[in-house]
């Protein structure tokens, strides 16, 4: 399985470049690699191709989005990572979600394995979460054809290919797991509660 963490982002909202904004003294964008690390065979990066030299401490590859894909959302993104890795499972992580743990890429995977699905997606409270989440090779030619016909939309996909929607809590992951970091005041928040945890030792 790859792990792909998704650091292509512009960061408008949060106000400068959130792959390299600080927790616990790692980048963002090294937490999410971390936390797939243990649990994939390779993890590779997915970032833009103007932001190529930005990650170029980065070890492993990076894989950038691909024309005329680029900036067309969820399937653009994954049809670049599927068609420059080879045709294997791809496990996605956003770099903005510092408190998705290798425990909880495990649980995800587990399940994952032990299914005949072509595409997990967990949910919190409703809420699909199409960045962290599985899908498997079988799903390019879907991905392909649907791009190639100009058509972008997740829910067209999930027409075509077998997947499912699992409750974050029957997965047991947290749903704090899934807390992304869109702009400067959820980051404080965050941190604060993650300080909270520590100093009260209930993390
Ligand atoms: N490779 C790649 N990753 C992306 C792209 N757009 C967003 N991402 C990543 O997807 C995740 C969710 O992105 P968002 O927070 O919705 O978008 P963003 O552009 O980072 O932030 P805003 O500019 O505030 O919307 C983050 O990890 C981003 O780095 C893209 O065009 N290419």
């Amino acid at each position: 399985m790859i792990g792909a963490v998704l650091a292509g982002g512009e960061s408008r909202r949060f106000g400068r470049p959130k792959a390299f904004a600080d927790w616990d003294g790692t980048p963002f964008y090294e937490r999410a690699v971390d936390a797939l690390n243990p649990v994939c065979d390779e993890v590779v990066l997915s970032v833009r191709k103007d932001q190529l030299g930005d990650f170029s401490e980065f070890k492993g590859k990076r894989i950038t989005d691909l024309a005329p894909y680029e900036s067309c959302g969820p399937l653009g993104g994954l049809y670049a990572l599927m068609e420059q890795t080879g045709g294997d499972t791809v496990l996605t992580l956003p770099c903005d979600m510092p408190l998705f743990t290798a425990c909880d890429a495990q649980k995800l995977k587990a399940y994952f394995e032990q299914s005949d699905l072509q595409a997990l997606i967990p949910s919190v409270n409703g809420r699909l979460q199409p960045l962290s989440a599985i899908y498997a090779a079988s799903c390019m030619p879907v991905i392909t054809a649907q791009l190639e016909h100009g058509n972008f939309r997740m829910k067209s996909f999930f027409d075509q290919v077998k997947w499912k929607e699992i409750p974050h809590t029957e997965l047991g992951i947290a749903e704090e797991a899934f807390s992304n970091i869109n702009d400067q005041q959820t980051y404080e928040h965050l941190k604060r509660t993650a300080q909270r945890r520590r100093t009260d030792g209930t993390d």
